[in-house]
């Protein structure tokens, strides 16, 4: 096994990539630091690569305060990055608001967690997807026009017959439906990418599959290219193509969701699969039986003075002196799903000592 080198994606799927893409948020001084030279800052996200392909969902998978929302509002242009750099279509783009970021948008939207805060309660569906449409350009000439373009975006989230809908208030709406004008709304700029932070997170558990399905039927037939935003490592392997596991601020693991779920490498993928159960599991029990993960405890760390090394050795019951003082870069591990195998190459990585050559597992 070796370490991944870095080399730049050409394919033309590939629609939104990151490469280094950092984000720290300064913190305030405090008085014991006022007349230091010290400043402090929360490392929030840390030299992150990360491709998006039309027609494929990627997951980006990690506990609360790990960073996916950063990576997301990034992506989406939403805040500057430190450093970093974010490519669609293969350009760098960097966007202050204005045309440009209107343009951007036009391409990359987001869907936040909360149906209900991100609608406005005093305005109709009809205002809402209107409004995305002429933003956009897409409100046709006339009013006939427009009226086919709200019915088309109604029928595309499966709400129907559209005219039970465009009048109504979003406290009329149950919360799927909430979620359904949302990504109406964000289906009105016509983009190629969708980010998708945690969009059934506040939904009821039965209502949190059909939403899944829909994101999933747009992705095939838009040919959409999307970032799933969840800390339910058991839905990336439902509905995501990839998977990415995010641990306070840094990639650790990534691959196919089959692969990452059922075979996980990083010592916190296995720690993350073995707190949310999941009946489907298959061989799985052989190495992590023997091995409970979260056997050293622990909380995660402070993103102000992250654990130098690998972010996680605090917390992992396999750490070696290494661990605590040398990143560990991205590994290659053995092909085990069917398409790396015919590609011939691996598609699953993990950023740990463990698969450095010669280690001991
Ligand atoms: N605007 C901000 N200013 C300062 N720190 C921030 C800001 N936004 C996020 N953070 C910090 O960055 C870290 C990552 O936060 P982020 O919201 O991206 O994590 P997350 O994985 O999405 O968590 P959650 O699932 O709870 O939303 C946290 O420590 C958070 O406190």
């Amino acid at each position: 096994m070796t370490a991944t080198e870095t080399e730049p994606v050409t394919t033309d799927d590939v629609v939104l990539e990151a490469e280094g893409l950092t984000k720290h948020f300064p913190v305030r001084r405090g008085v014991r630091t006022l007349f230091t030279r010290e400043r402090r800052a929360v490392h929030a996200v840390d030299d992150l690569r990360l491709t998006l392909r039309r027609g494929r969902v990627t997951a980006l998978v990690g506990e609360s305060g790990s960073g996916k929302s950063t990576v997301a509002r990034l992506l989406a242009q939403l805040y500057p990055r430190t450093s970093g750099d974010i490519r669609l279509h293969g350009k760098t783009v960097t966007v202050h608001g204005g045309r440009k970021f209107r343009a951007y948008c036009r391409q990359v939207q987001m869907i936040f967690q909360d149906p209900f805060a991100s609608l406005n309660p005093v305005h109709t569906v009809r205002y809402h997807l209107t409004r995305a449409l002429k933003i956009h350009g897409r409100a046709g000439k006339t009013s006939a026009e427009l009226e086919d373009n709200l019915n088309q975006l109604l029928l595309r989230v499966q709400l129907t017959p559209p005219e039970r809908y465009l009048d109504k208030f979003p406290h009329e709406l149950s919360g799927g439906q909430r979620q359904r004008v949302s990504i109406a709304r964000a289906l009105g700029a016509d983009p190629e990418v969708l980010l998708a932070d945690e969009p059934v997170s506040m939904l009821d558990v039965s209502i949190r599959l059909g939403v899944l399905n829909l994101l999933r039927d747009l992705k095939e037939r838009l040919n959409l290219a999307i970032l799933y935003i969840t800390h339910d490592i058991a839905s990336a392997r439902y509905f995501a193509d990839e998977t990415m596991v995010m641990y306070a601020g840094r990639l650790v693991e990534g691959g196919d969701s089959e692969t990452v779920t059922q075979h996980p490498a990083h010592p916190y993928t296995r720690l993350l699969i073995e707190s949310a159960p999941d009946p489907d599991r298959l061989d799985r029990v052989g190495d992590l039986k023997d091995a409970p993960e979260d056997e050293a405890g622990g909380e995660p760390p402070s993103l102000i003075v992250p654990p130098s090394g690998c972010r996680f050795h605090p917390r992992c019951i396999h750490a070696m002196p290494k661990c605590s003082t040398e990143l560990p870069p991205r590994f290659e591990l053995s092909p085990r799903s069917e398409l790396a195998v015919i590609a011939g190459k691996s598609d699953h990585w993990a950023a740990c000592w463990l698969y450095e050559e010669g280690a001991a597992k």
